[in-house]
């Protein structure tokens, strides 16, 4: 008999996740159906959009083989029938107080940076880069958690290291890098751009690393389409890229540079981003969504 959410004690939530907990060793990770975009969190939910971003996770814990806090299976008797196949019970872990993101293009908050200093999190890069420009070599760019609503403020290595100290930071980089290389090129292979993504990692009590939160999903990672990949140009999101466009389009009636909240989604666009969200998982993965727990939850 599966346990109900009430169950659980509710430690918290981001802008698509929800954290409860369990018992004083372990955790529950439930990813929502809610997509964010252009910093809004909007208002029409992504059917199925929890359960595929968990069934990517629970790939990638496998496929990695590195040490993680999953503490049970997709359809682990703990997780409640009504979030089934879009949570983890995890092992509660002592959380490194930094996030983990690696970065092989340059985009986004990296990308100001470059052109303001020629640097990204302090690391010099050659001249002539542009947006959506192939790193020489992946980054490691650390940043602080910000609050709810914020966006993550990067950091330098050095000032890594003044947080968490100078062995960890190396622990952390050198983790960091190793899994971003590999899944890249794991997406690569499927046709498909691991542009940068985001890791949170714990530590036991022997200093070991731990990955944790969730992996490589497009909530934590850009993805590219690779056959349209051109340097110079912003990437369609290979996820939210039908959401954005509508949003920007005429159709919506909605001005981005306003304050106002982004419009319900007409229920074509959602279903066409749940396709895409699916296509992400089948083609990195190789394995059926409709095999994954929790269709009729
Ligand atoms: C609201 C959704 O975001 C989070 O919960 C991020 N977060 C994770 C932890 C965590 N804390 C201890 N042990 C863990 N295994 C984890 C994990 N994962 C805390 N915040």
């Amino acid at each position: 008999m599966r346990a109900q959410l009430t169950d659980y004690r509710h430690l918290g939530g981001g802008k698509v996740r929800e954290l409860y907990e369990i018992d004083a060793d372990t955790l529950l990770l439930v990813a929502t159906d809610r997509i964010s975009a252009y910093d809004h969190i909007l208002p029409s939910p992504i059917p199925d959009k929890g359960r595929v971003l968990t069934a990517m996770s629970f790939f990638f814990f496998d496929a990695l083989g590195v040490p993680n806090h999953l503490a049970g299976p997709a359809d682990d008797e703990r997780i409640p029938a009504e979030v089934l196949g879009r949570s983890m019970v995890v092992r509660k872990l002592d959380m490194a107080s930094a996030e983990c993101v690696a970065r092989g293009y340059l985009t986004g908050s990296g990308l100001v940076e470059y052109r303001d200093r020629g640097t990204v999190c302090g690391i010099e890069l050659p001249g002539g880069l542009t947006e959506a420009s192939r790193l020489p070599e992946p980054i490691f760019t650390p940043a602080t958690k910000a609050e709810q609503g914020e966006h993550d403020e990067n950091i330098s290595f050095a000032e890594l290291a003044d947080i968490v100290g100078k062995d960890l930071a190396e622990q952390l980089r050198t983790a960091t890098l190793d899994i971003y290389s590999r899944a890249a090129g794991l997406a690569r292979e499927k046709g498909i751009i691991l542009a940068d993504t985001k890791f949170e990692f714990g530590v036991e009590a022997d200093g070991s690393l731990v990955l944790a939160d969730e992996v490589l999903t497009p909530d934590s990672s850009r993805y590219w389409p690779a056959d349209t990949w051109n340097e110079g140009e912003v990437q369609p999101s290979f996820d939210k890229q039908i959401v954005r466009n509508w949003l920007t389009g005429p159709d919506s009636g909605w001005d981005r540079a306003s304050d106002q909240a982004p419009p319900e989604l007409p229920a074509e666009v959602a279903e066409r981003t749940r396709d895409r969200y699916i296509e992400a998982y089948e083609k990195i993965s190789g394995l059926r969504f409709a095999d994954w727990p929790g269709a009729d939850a």
